[in-house]
């Protein structure tokens, strides 16, 4: 197993509040090696949280997160973190954005320029090597942001809804673009989405999370036969859909029904 997210728990102290706010309660998800997980979940639901634990970027109330079989304590380049915002560094260009991570790992300067370059040509951007994010448009922006973090070849790929803002069309060539990548690198992803269609597009297995607090849900298994032509025609798509739509809409229901501590 890459990640055992085992009997996970966090909490957060609420100003006005004598009690804290139980944001995940005894999550439990295994994420298998070379694995593409996409996570679902009502807004809200603890998806985020999640994921930072998954970062190192917070700790755990209760319960543990291995990588590896070893336990996580912190932020690591053994992950790489994708957020919906591309924060990239404004007065580098996009070149000197993806050499950024290389720097932490003290890779020569030239092999820097070298494998930045390579990572730029592998999410499309061969030719914008020196334009800076505000040259770039959002979706040019998030390929460098996604050339960033796999320049330094973390193991896993954490990604926090990562295309939300961007329109339809860039979205689905980016969705594209990052299953290539996955196949070829054979990294463990996972990726957080609102998108019903996003999650089964992209994911291997898509997990649904409850509301409030946040667990598991259901992990579907999503099988296609093959994943090359149009996989939104594919009858299956259209079941897989609605098995977590509907998975989905109680949760929703149960959200909007409960009224936040604090
Ligand atoms: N630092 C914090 N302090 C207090 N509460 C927090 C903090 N961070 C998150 N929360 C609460 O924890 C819950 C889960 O938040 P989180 O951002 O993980 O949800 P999410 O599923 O990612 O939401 P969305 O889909 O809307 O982005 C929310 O109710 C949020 O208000």
């Amino acid at each position: 197993m890459k990640l055992q997210i085992q009997g996970v728990g966090k909490e957060f102290a609420v100003r006005g509040a004598d009690r804290p706010f139980t944001a995940l309660d005894d999550v439990n998800l295994d994420v298998r090696a070379g694995e593409f997980l996409t996570l679902v979940g009502p807004s809200g639901c603890g998806k985020s949280t999640l994921l930072d634990l998954l970062a190192g970027l917070a700790v755990p109330s209760r319960g543990s997160i291995l990588l590896d079989g070893t336990l996580v304590e912190g932020p690591g380049l053994d992950r790489g973190v994708v957020f919906q915002q591309y924060a990239l560094f404004p007065w580098r260009t996009a070149l000197s954005n993806v050499e950024f991570g290389l720097e932490a790992k003290a890779v020569p300067k030239r092999e820097r320029a070298e494998r930045a370059r390579t990572y730029l040509e592998l999410v499309g951007l061969s030719g914008f090597e020196e334009r800076y994010p505000h040259e770039l448009s959002g979706g040019m922006r998030q390929r460098v942001a996604i050339a960033r973090s796999l320049a330094f070849d973390p193991d896993v790929l954490l990604m926090d809804e990562p295309f939300a803002a961007l329109d339809a069309q860039t979205r689905e060539s980016l969705q594209e673009e990052l299953l290539r990548i996955w196949q070829r690198t054979g990294k463990t992803v996972v990726f957080i989405t609102h998108g019903i269609d996003e999650a089964v597009y992209l994911g291997q297995r898509v997990a649904v999370m409850t509301s409030r607090p946040g667990r598991i849900k259901r992990v579907l298994d999503i099988d296609f036969d093959s994943r090359e032509g149009d996989l939104r025609a594919d009858a299956r798509f259209g079941e897989y859909r609605h098995e977590v739509w509907t998975l989905l809409r109680d949760e929703v229901a149960a959200a909007s029904e409960v009224v936040p501590v604090g």
